[in-house]
Parts: structure tokens; sequence; C-alpha cells
């Protein structure tokens, strides 16, 4: 039974005090739900002050991304260890606007990844096609790379922690969201090739999200799908009172 995931991604939205004023609305409005995992990722900079906020509450804390040092001569870079001492328990890794603004390739991502899985931490692998590659027919070659990629050299084991986000780049903050069977379909597929990497009894375990434009209208039949285990939350995580109603699936 894979309990689901119901994580925000704030990217670069809110200073400390918004932060903290999110947390003291958000998690009244959450409070005693346990058949779900719910997480926040602010932007670096509200992480120490968010950790204590939400201390001894249902809502853990998420990292944007991270380095694969523990420290180093690596200038604007923020390591492991670091996001760790915050509070951190999960790190989103390979976002598509990582990828695609800023240049980062499978195997940064598989070094990224390395180094969260030596701290103790869960990466979240954000994976996802775009419109031209699905239009060209390639969405199950694109994710493929990208899993085979970023997982190369680790063991089940190893990877017991992981959480899969598929992120078709055309559905994120665009309003279009993936229909639920297009959404299935990425995540079956998902799941297969981690069975044949990994073993059935892996690819079973492990949380396969989806993200591109989730809303409280949406996520209850994003959520209805048998292979979708959560979500991964851009723009509707940014207030508080419509996040809680995602995490509600809509209620
Ligand atoms: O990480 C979250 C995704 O990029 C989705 O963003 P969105 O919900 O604003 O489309």
């Amino acid at each position: 039974m894979r309990k689901p995931l119901i994580a925000g991604n704030w990217k670069m939205h809110k200073t400390v005090a918004e932060t903290l004023d999110y947390i003291r609305r958000f998690r009244e409005l959450v409070s005693g739900i346990t058949d779900r995992e719910i997480m926040i990722a602010p932007p670096f900079t509200a992480l120490y002050a968010a950790g204590q906020e939400i201390s001894g509450t249902n809502i853990k804390l998420g990292a944007q991304n991270a380095h694969w040092a523990e420290s180093g001569a690596f200038t604007g870079e923020i390591s492991p260890a670091m996001l760790k001492e915050c509070g951190v328990q999960y790190v989103i890794l390979g976002h598509s606007e990582r990828r695609h603004i800023f240049g980062e390739t499978d195997e940064m991502i598989r070094r990224r990844l390395e180094g969260v899985l030596s701290a103790g931490l869960r990466p979240i692998l954000c994976i996802g096609e775009t419109l031209e590659e699905r239009e060209a027919g390639k969405t199950f070659e694109v994710l493929e790379r990208q899993v085979r990629e970023a997982l190369s050299g680790f063991s089940a084991d190893d990877l017991k922690v992981l959480v899969i986000a598929y992120e078709p780049v055309w559905a994120i903050g665009t309003g279009k969201t993936a229909t639920p069977e297009q959404a299935e379909e990425a995540h079956r597929y998902v799941r297969g090739l981690l069975g044949e990497l990994f073993g059935k009894d892996f690819a079973e375990k492990t949380r396969i999200l989806y993200g591109g434009s989730v809303k409280p209208e949406n996520i209850a039949e994003l959520m209805a799908q048998s292979d979708v285990d959560g979500a991964l939350v851009g723009g509707a995580s940014l207030d508080p009172e419509t996040f809680a109603r995602i995490v509600r699936y809509g209620g």
C-alpha cells in the first residue's frame, strides 16, 4: 500500500515572513490528516524558519534542489547536510525548470540524487516530456532515458525512499492538465520500467506523483487513477486554503 504524498513546490515565491504566515494558517487547515503525507518546499532562505514552525505538525519539509557534495567550492549551491539541518526530509530533483532553464543534465541529476540519498534524505525525481517530444511520439522514450540515467548505478535497496514525479512540461504552469488517462498511462509506463530495472516489488512500493496544473477541481480524478500516488503542486500550493483543498482531494 503506497501512502499518498501531496507536495507543494513553491518555486521562487515567499519571503520568510510570508512563509511563517502561510504555515500558521495551513497547519490548522490540515491538522488531523494522517492517511496521506503533506509536504511544502519553500525557497532555501525560508527553510530553517519553516522547519521550526512545522515542527510537531503533520507537515513535512522539502527543498527544491540540492548539490551532491557535503561542502566545497560550489558558489550558489546548497548541500544535503545543510538542508537536513533545517529539518528537510524531501528534496525535489531534476525539476523541468532546472533542466530547461538552468541546463541540468541527467548526469548532474544522478549525482544530486546520490548526494541526497547519502545524507539520508528522500529524493523526488522529476521527469517529463515537452510538448514537442509528446507530439513526436517520444514520451516513453524520454521518460525511459530520464529514469534510467538518473537511477543508474543504484540498487533497489539504495532507492527505497525514492519518489518519482511525472510532470509533463506542457502542463506546468499552463493551466493545461494531463487528462487522468494520460497521467495514468505515463505512470503505468514508469512503474513497468521500475519493475524491469529493480523488480516488481520495488515498482509496486515506489510512489509516482503527478504534477502539472493540479487544482482542487482536478485532484480527485487524478488520485482515482491506480498508479497516481499523489501530486506535486506548483501555483496552486501558494495559497494555504487552495492547497488544503488539494490535500483533501477537492473537499
Ligand atoms: O513542481 C510543480 C510543477 O512544476 C507544477 O507546477 P504548476 O502546478 O504550477 O503547473
